[in-house]
């Protein structure tokens, strides 16, 4: 797709220090309608400029801008002309290159920080004079370069914004880009319209564009099988394949006996009524459940399952070939419904920690044959349900809650087999039985219902001794998955899923509610 000043949109460059967040500065960008695309810090200044892009932010970043070896940004890139916002890390780069002072002041500040702004300035016109934002820093810029004004300050940092509107140049200590930042995304808009003049025109329509011309010049006239799970991100996904390149595309749905109650006969009638895309169902219950016998690691699980789930592919792939009939090229491409917190928590951002392998990232085997296409492995579910609508997929798919790949696999803390999964499956279809008829399906994100196999508790019932299994009821409200709360659920809601999976599922006599918010927890148990 032409990107540049000829274009209909305008593209800003997020530069990336080995930031938290600038996954979430992209998106804000393109929240603000305005395309945007990372790259690294260590990407040569030619090479962004040949990008033509309208601005640059920078982001923020682990190291000190002092120490050796941290990563620095030339002066050079402030004399392209191009308008630079720079956040936290970036900010502090930006200092240090035009000859202002950083310096390890004593004076840390982490989490919500009162912040003055001078409103008399680009960023902050229109805003109020006090400002609650979001600080994480160990380090403060001294003293401005010159030709800056500074425009906010705190108690930690006397120079917490600055900006030199000659040069088109401002900077930010806080993170404007997170959701606890009072105005945060009021100070991004006015730095992408008034600071570096981008147009708001970059929608829905542009990136599912973009996307289709991607995955046609990545497949041409090849094959490629799609790995469907009935899930909101592989629906889109796969739904975006098929309009890509149509018949060339066959989804391949894995029963591996770790699904709710009636998962499977869902996606038949739903994804295939619908799109018309052809569809292989592949029965792998022994195999799955072969290769869990006797494993209780998270991990351990997660990776036996990445690595069956793409063994059945390549099984899958062999099939289409051979079915095909004609002189048969090989299946090269699997498409995944990967989304961005599944990369991240895997690890996979720039330098960030392995929370849990997903088993589409982290759990996927080495020897990995297939070239993976994921078009969605930049945004975040939210915005993926935006694509699925404008893809013309039905509210009831594209706002179906999230259910993890491995399923109710990482839902059994213990050793997974038959007889727990059947006992689970019920509790979990009651839990959301009940859920749903409350009205609660769009404001709970999802209900994960976990078993502690290998708990056992007392109780009594019909005057009698039982020796049980407690299940823990997960419900959690989220924006994109990377942070969530649990949800507040009506007691009178939380009474009747109660009395019913005690009463209806033998084996269970005890249910409790998890009442972590993430962080600290995650939402899955494994
Ligand atoms: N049973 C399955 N059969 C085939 N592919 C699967 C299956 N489960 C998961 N996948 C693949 O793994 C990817 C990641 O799973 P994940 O659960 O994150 O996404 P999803 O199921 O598409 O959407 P959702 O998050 O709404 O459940 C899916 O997009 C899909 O490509
Ligand atoms: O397809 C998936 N494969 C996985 O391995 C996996 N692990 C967690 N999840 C889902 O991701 C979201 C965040 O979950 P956590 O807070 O437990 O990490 C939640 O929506 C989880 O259900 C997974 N999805
Ligand atoms: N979040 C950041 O970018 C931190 C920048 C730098 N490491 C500091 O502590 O000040
Ligand atoms: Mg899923």
């Amino acid at each position: 797709m032409s990107v540049g000043a000829d274009s209909t949109f305008d593209t800003v460059l997020v530069v990336d220090f080995g930031a938290q967040y600038a996954q979430l500065i992209a998106r804000r960008v393109r929240e603000c309608h305005v395309h945007s695309e990372i790259v690294p810090s260590t990407m040569p200044v030619e090479e962004m400029l040949a990008k033509k892009p309208k601005a640059i932010i920078l982001s923020g970043g682990p190291s000190s801008v002092y120490a050796d070896g941290a990563p620095a940004v030339g002066a050079e890139l402030f004399e392209t002309g191009v308008p630079t916002f720079g956040i936290c890390y970036g900010f502090q780069a930006m200092t240090r290159a035009l000859g202002g002072v950083v310096d390890k002041t004593d004076l840390s500040e982490f989490g919500r920080t009162e912040l003055t702004a001078d409103i008399d300035s680009v960023l902050f016109e229109g805003l109020p004079e006090g400002l609650s934002v979001w600080m994480s820093h160990g380090d403060s810029v001294a003293q401005a370069p010159a030709g800056f004004k500074s425009t906010a300050s705190t108690a930690g940092a006397p120079v917490a914004a600055f900006e030199d509107t000659e040069r088109r140049l401002f900077g930010v200590q806080f993170h404007p880009e997170v959701m606890h930042t009072e105005h945060g995304q009021d100070l991004m808009r006015r730095f992408l319209y008034e600071g570096a003049g981008c147009r708001p025109t970059w929608t829905m329509v542009n990136i599912v564009e973009e996307q289709l011309e991607r995955i046609r010049e990545q497949i041409g006239d090849k094959r490629v099988i799609c790995a469907l799970s009935g899930g909101v991100d592989s629906a889109v996904a796969g739904a975006l394949v098929q309009r890509a390149v149509g018949d060339q595309l066959t989804c391949v749905f894995v029963d591996h006996g770790l699904l709710r109650k009636g998962e499977a006969d869902q996606v038949e009638k739903d994804f295939v009524a619908i799109t018309g895309a052809k569809l292989k169902v592949v029965d792998a219950e022994e195999r799955f459940l072969g290769a869990l016998a006797g494993v209780t690691d998270p991990e351990e699980k997660r990776k036996i399952i990445g690595r069956e789930f793409i063994r059945i592919f390549e099984q899958a792939a062999r099939e289409v070939v051979a079915e095909s009939g004609d002189d048969g090229s090989e299946v090269e491409f699997l498409v995944q419904g990967t989304l961005y917190p599944d990369v991240v928590e895997s690890g996979g951002g720039t330098g960030t920690a392995n929370i849990k392998s997903h088993h589409n990232v982290g759990g996927l085997p080495d020897d990995l044959q297939f070239t993976l296409v994921e078009p969605l492995r930049e945004l975040f579910k939210d915005e993926v349900r935006k694509v699925g609508e404008e893809l013309g997929l039905p509210p009831e798919m594209v706002w179906r809650q999230p259910f993890p790949g491995p399923g109710l696999g990482i839902r059994i803390i213990g050793e997974v087999n038959r007889e727990r999964l059947e006992i689970l499956r019920e509790a979990d279809a009651i839990a959301r039985e009940e859920l749903t008829r409350a009205g609660l399906d769009r404001d709970i994100w999802q209900c994960p219902v976990v078993l502690l196999a290998d708990v056992r508790s007392v109780g009594v019932q019909g005057d009698g001794r039982t020796y049980g299994h407690p299940v823990v009821l997960r419900p959690v409200s989220s924006e994109d998955a990377m942070t969530a709360d649990w949800s507040r659920v009506p007691y009178d809601v939380l009474a009747r899923i109660s009395n019913r999976i005690t009463n209806e599922v033998r084996e269970i006599n005890r249910v409790t509610l998890d009442v972590t918010s993430k962080p600290p927890g995650t939402i899955e148990w494994e």
